[in-house]
């Protein structure tokens, strides 16, 4: 029987070998010296931009349902691990950067089946470094420039999130009794995004996993009823609130393209699978459009609670270095787990986000305007 002596000294040793596999896979902690993604630090910059106008979306999944083999890109995979039923695919194996413009359209498509898909070993992916997140993005749609965040000084279409001991960009920590936020990102403009690309650049030692849910499986939890309710309803998301938390002198305080709120399906349908999903999200849906205030706020408690709760919907993604991450924005919802804030570690991620479709309606013919 080990003395607790021992037992500490063990537990110490296995934390230190944890970090060397680390550094060796490539993470680089505040005390080892200059930090390697300096480069790619939040940078607020004071330009303006105009607001977004609307685009014709091709999704890269339609061109890969006509291949004879849609799931090639995954023939040298070393492993292919389906982290739960419904949703999400863990992938080893592939290297993502090298993939031509036919095995991203197969990704693509793969993300709309899967919703999530988690590629480990991506160290080409990430020393590729911003011009590379960039063109790997336009492959899947126009880039979101985020209007409040900050971004690697040069390049706007990189979405970042950060935190240390001395600052937080995007894990504000309000005085709610959870961290978790879950969201559909910037769901108010007209054309949300899809497939949406993220990975650390450095992270904590433990925790600051993030959790994705299905936002199909959330809808087929429901009774057909309630369902077929659904499909009649549109809702209201908003920007406004982000933009003022922005405006109040936080997370940069910068407001580079005023806000805006757009009115979408309640329950949308994937251009490429057809299938439905719940598309409404507690960080940016206000109202249900046409209903009584109690009635609107009735039904989103309801379905914002059903999305927090439902862990039989749910992946979580525990990060390693090297981990590249892709999420279909249309059909999932997810948010970041701030566990890890009392060790003062540094966590720093990257965002590639581009838009796609406006959202379409389930019901034929639902009239979209406010
Ligand atoms: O930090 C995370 O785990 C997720 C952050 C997030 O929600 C995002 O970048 O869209
Ligand atoms: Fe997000």
């Amino acid at each position: 029987m080990a003395t607790a002596t021992e037992t500490i000294s063990n537990l110490a040793s296995s934390t230190a070998t944890l970090r060397l596999r680390r550094q060796a896979e490539g993470e680089n902690k505040p005390t080892d010296g200059p930090y390697r993604y300096a480069h790619l630090l939040p940078h607020f910059s004071a330009d303006r931009y105009p607001l977004l106008e609307p685009f014709d979306h091709v999704d890269p999944g339609v061109r890969a349902l006509a291949l004879p083999s849609p799931r090639a890109f995954l023939d040298n995979a070393t492993r292919v691990d389906e982290l739960t039923p419904n949703l999400g695919t863990e992938v080893t194996g592939v290297n993502l950067a090298e993939l031509d413009s036919s095995g991203r359209d197969q990704v693509a498509l793969e993300v709309a089946r899967r919703g999530l898909l988690v590629f480990r070993d991506q160290q080409d992916f990430i020393d590729r470094g911003p011009d590379f997140y960039r063109e790997w993005g336009r492959h899947f749609g126009r880039l979101h420039i985020h209007p409040t965040s900050g971004h690697p000084a040069g390049y706007p279409e990189v979405h970042l999130v950060y935190r240390d001991a001395n600052s937080t960009f995007n894990f504000e920590i309000d005085e709610s009794i959870t961290t978790t936020s879950w969201h559909s990102d910037v769901s108010y403009e007209l054309q949300p995004p899809g497939l949406t690309t993220f990975f650390l650049l450095s992270s904590p030692d433990t925790g600051g996993d993030t959790l994705f849910t299905s936002q199909v499986s959330i809808l087929r939890r429901l009774s057909p009823q309630f369902i077929a309710f659904l499909r009649t309803l549109k809702a209201v998301h908003s920007g406004i609130e982000q933009a003022d938390f922005s405006r109040s002198g936080k997370r940069g305080a910068t407001v580079r393209r005023e806000p805006v709120e757009h009115v979408h399906p309640v329950v949308r349908r994937h251009p490429v699978t057809g299938e439905e999903a719940l598309y409404v999200n507690r960080q940016f849906t206000r109202r249900i459009v046409g209903l009584k205030r109690e009635e609107s706020e009735t039904i989103l408690k309801f379905l914002f609670d059903h999305i927090d709760k439902s862990a039989d919907n749910q992946a979580r993604v525990k990060w390693r270095p090297n981990t590249v991450v892709l999420w279909d924005n249309r059909i999932t919802a997810h948010t970041a787990i701030v566990d890890f804030k009392e060790t003062g570690e540094r966590r720093h991620g990257a965002r590639i986000t581009p838009q796609a479709e406006r959202p379409i309606p389930a019901l034929d013919g639902l009239d979209l305007s406010a």
